[in-house]
């Protein structure tokens, strides 16, 4: 795979790259050999918003590939994501909103086209605020709006407004319902329409954050609008992950588990042990889709 499938004209220019918050150089651009070798295997890039999430999830998948012991982060020297490599996964922090998964996203894309990797898979494992639907149900995103209920990725770009689609493959949430969940895994797991915001209070329709300037009513009003646009989950990393991977050619999905039901209110008050055992439903589910991916 070349560049050019990273509609980028520039990169083609560059003879070195460096990676900089993953603290990776790329010190020739037309011999990657060193970076194919350690990241060519790539088949799956796992990313969530915490360093801990990940390295549970990196020892999670650790039997497919029959490895065992501590998982080490190979990006610990840029200060900023952690990495963790378990056979052909990656699994990636990310941290909290579109702002900070798209900088190491930009540079996981730049990544794989250096590894050469061959058709990744981008998904993401993470949390959300259900919209009419159970907590602990776990949510496959078809199409991301954004906090104005519009299915694009709003952001400014040299001054200007710049509007992308941001829908996720159908493709891959089909495998993933048919291939990651089983009838006896004692939650739901649903495909339907997700909202990203920039801010997880005023932006969510929250009333608990230390501004607020409307009313229960107007909230309610707005929710109930989410949900009549088919969207039952709400996040802040899928509009921009969805246009970003559809943009640079990649294939991706996000997978995640309500936390709460936000018509039934704000605060997510579950206790911690209920959060860790809710955030490995989509790591049931991630593992068997690898699993089918590795056996296709
Ligand atoms: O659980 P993670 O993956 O962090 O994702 C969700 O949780 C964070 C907010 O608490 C946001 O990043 C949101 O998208
Ligand atoms: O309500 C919620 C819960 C988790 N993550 C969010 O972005 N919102």
């Amino acid at each position: 795979m070349s560049f050019s499938t990273l509609k980028n004209p520039h990169l083609s220019e560059m003879k070195t790259d460096y990676l900089y918050h993953l603290n990776i150089d790329v010190t020739d651009t037309q011999n990657t050999s060193d970076i194919q070798q350690r990241f060519g295997d790539i088949k799956v890039i796992c990313a969530g918003g915490t360093a801990q999430r990940m390295r549970d999830l990196a020892i999670y998948l650790q039997p497919i590939f029959g490895i065992t012991g501590k998982p080490v982060d190979l990006c610990e020297s840029g200060h900023r994501y952690a990495v963790f490599k378990v056979g052909q996964v990656l699994c990636v922090s990310h941290g909290v909103g579109s702002s900070t998964f798209s900088v190491v996203l930009h540079e996981l894309l730049k990544l794989v086209r250096y590894a050469k990797c061959k058709d990744p898979v981008f998904v993401r494992i993470g949390t959300c605020g259900g919209l009419g639907i159970e907590p602990g149900t776990v949510v496959v995103s078809k199409d991301a709006y954004n906090g104005y209920l519009e299915n694009v990725h709003e952001i400014p770009i040299l001054g200007k407004r710049v509007e992308r689609p941001a829908s996720f493959p159908q493709d891959i949430i089909d495998d993933i319902l048919k291939f990651g969940a089983q009838s006896n895994d004692g939650f739901a797991i649903i495909s339907a329409n997700t909202m990203s915001t920039d801010c997880f209070y005023e932006g969510q329709g929250r009333t608990d954050g230390a501004v607020c300037e409307y009313t229960d009513e107007d909230k309610m009003n707005f929710l109930k609008k989410a949900y009549g646009k088919g969207i039952r989950n709400i996040e802040m990393e899928a509009t921009m992950f969805s246009s970003l991977t559809q943009l640079a050619g990649v294939k991706a999905a996000s997978i995640c588990v309500a936390l709460i039901n936000r018509l039934n209110g704000d605060q997510v008050s579950i206790t911690m042990e209920q959060k860790k055992e809710f955030e490995q439903r989509p790591f049931v589910v991630v593992e068997r889709y690898i699993k089918h991916l590795l056996n296709k």
